[in-house]
């Protein structure tokens, strides 16, 4: 198991030309994706078959993932998103900054009030508005809202299907069926709303600031690092909604397993919150907000197992199978934190039967973030209230969306009773 990974030697994001792979497809969930049923020996035959015709047809194969690599270029101010960058100077740097001076503890740390003032404003919305939508939540401008519509945009058009990645003499459907239109829309769209964030960032009147964000961080490493950030590279960095994912699976999982749930919260040592951080591995074990990691590209041939993987092959590496490999897991399907209680396995990428950051050199740099963001608003959820399933309602689906990040397919919607005493 271990093997595995580490058979890649070095690996970078993007390539020309891609192969499916994962020895575990046998145990892939028949719905990850968009809860198709697909018959286990029928899709493995598929991969099987991918995988020799895309390595027969490299040439074609490269077409398909040049194009594919279009609709990504695009959203991600052509690969300056460092996780699409491949591995070269410029991604070195951008780890760089990202290391040093956005995701270090230090300013996970400096961010702390921000957290807290964000799970609280939340809590109090969840208190204060039952049944509203978020937009009418939000501040007087909106900004919010808007941000969030443009996240499941941007979303929507890394699921769609695409003619032309998969049949590149048919990418002209793309243009006739609006595919591509509506990605020029949703670029521009994003685009404007990157542009307005910055303009108010550098406007030296601006009146609303309390500490530096991450932007200011970053128009001030722009004078540093005047070769690798300029406007573009700041907007690439983008966002991703991985943590908010995550939270919602979390809950998810809990409600669907009242003990788990009653546990968490009659947990008295608040300060370690051993049993919460169970909840939260065993939700990463089941629901890995990538569940494809993101597939990173051989930088040599290698032997994986009985495949072998050319040069610059983009590979996936099946984080969900991982998961619920009977090889690595006792009762797979089943929801027991306990498993992790009284053992030493974490998800910070040394184990590699647990990897929703994935691992080694291009492993998650956001992870504490994400963690410490995870942990905060899962335990104020479940300390706030009570939740409970909406009346007429006797279970909750699990249904995802597809795509690189998997989000939960229908709108979670619970009930939350702040608790008598
Ligand atoms: C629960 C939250 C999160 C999860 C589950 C998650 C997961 C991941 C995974 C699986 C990868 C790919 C790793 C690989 O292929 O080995 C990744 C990459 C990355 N993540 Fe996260 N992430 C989370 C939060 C964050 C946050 C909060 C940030 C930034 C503040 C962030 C920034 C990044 C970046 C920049 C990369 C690309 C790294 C590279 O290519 O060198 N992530 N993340």
């Amino acid at each position: 198991m271990q093997r595995r990974w580490r058979d890649f030697g070095e690996v970078q994001a993007t390539g020309v030309c891609s192969v499916v792979y994962s020895s575990q497809f046998g145990n892939l969930e028949r719905e990850i994706y968009g809860g198709k049923k697909v018959d286990e020996k029928v899709l493995y035959n598929f991969i099987e078959l991918l995988m020799s015709q895309l390595i027969k047809l490299d040439g074609i194969a490269a077409d398909c993932y040049v194009k594919f690599e279009r609709r990504l270029q695009k959203l991600s101010y052509d690969n300056k998103d460092i996780a699409l960058s491949p591995y070269n100077e410029y991604w070195r740097q951008m780890r760089k900054i990202c290391t040093l001076h956005l995701f270090s503890m230090k300013q996970v740390n400096s961010f702390r009030s921000v957290r807290e003032e964000e799970v609280f404003d939340m809590i109090d919305r969840v208190k204060g508005a039952f049944g509203k939508r978020l937009s009418e939540y939000d501040d007087g401008n909106h900004e919010g809202a808007r941000f969030y519509e443009l996240m499941l945009q941007t979303q929507e058009m890394f699921d769609n299907f695409y003619y032309r990645d998969y049949f590149p003499l048919m990418g002209w459907l793309d243009k006739l069926n609006g595919s591509m239109a509506r990605l020029e829309k949703v670029f521009k769209d994003l685009d404007e709303f990157y542009q307005e964030l910055i303009d108010e960032h550098l406007n030296q009147n601006r009146t609303n600031k309390t500490q530096d964000d991450m932007v200011d961080i970053l128009l001030k490493l722009k004078q540093e690092y005047s070769a690798y950030l300029t406007f573009d590279h700041i907007k690439g960095l983008g966002a991703t909604d991985t943590s908010a994912s995550a939270v919602v699976w979390m809950m998810t999982l809990l409600i669907k397993n009242p003990d788990s749930s009653k546990k968490v919260q009659q947990e008295d040592d608040l300060y370690k919150l051993d049993y919460l951080k169970a909840v939260i591995k065993e939700t990463f074990r089941l629901y890995p907000a990538l569940p494809l990691l993101v597939p990173p590209e051989s930088r040599d041939r290698c032997i994986l197992e009985r495949y072998e993987i050319p040069k610059k092959t983009l590979v996936y590496v099946n984080a969900w199978a991982v998961g619920r490999d009977p090889k690595c897991w006792e009762r797979t399907e089943e929801f027991e934190p306990e498993r992790f209680m009284s053992s030493s396995i974490d998800y910070k990428g040394a184990y590699f039967d647990l990897i929703p950051f994935g691992s080694g050199r291009r492993g998650c740099p956001g992870l504490s973030f994400g963690s410490t963001t995870v942990e905060l608003a899962l335990s104020n959820l479940v300390y706030s209230f009570d939740w409970e399933l909406p009346e007429g309602t006797n279970d909750i689906d699990t249904l995802k969306t597809e795509g690189l990040v998997m989000h939960k397919k229908n709108a979670l919607l619970l009930v939350a009773k702040v608790p008598d005493n």
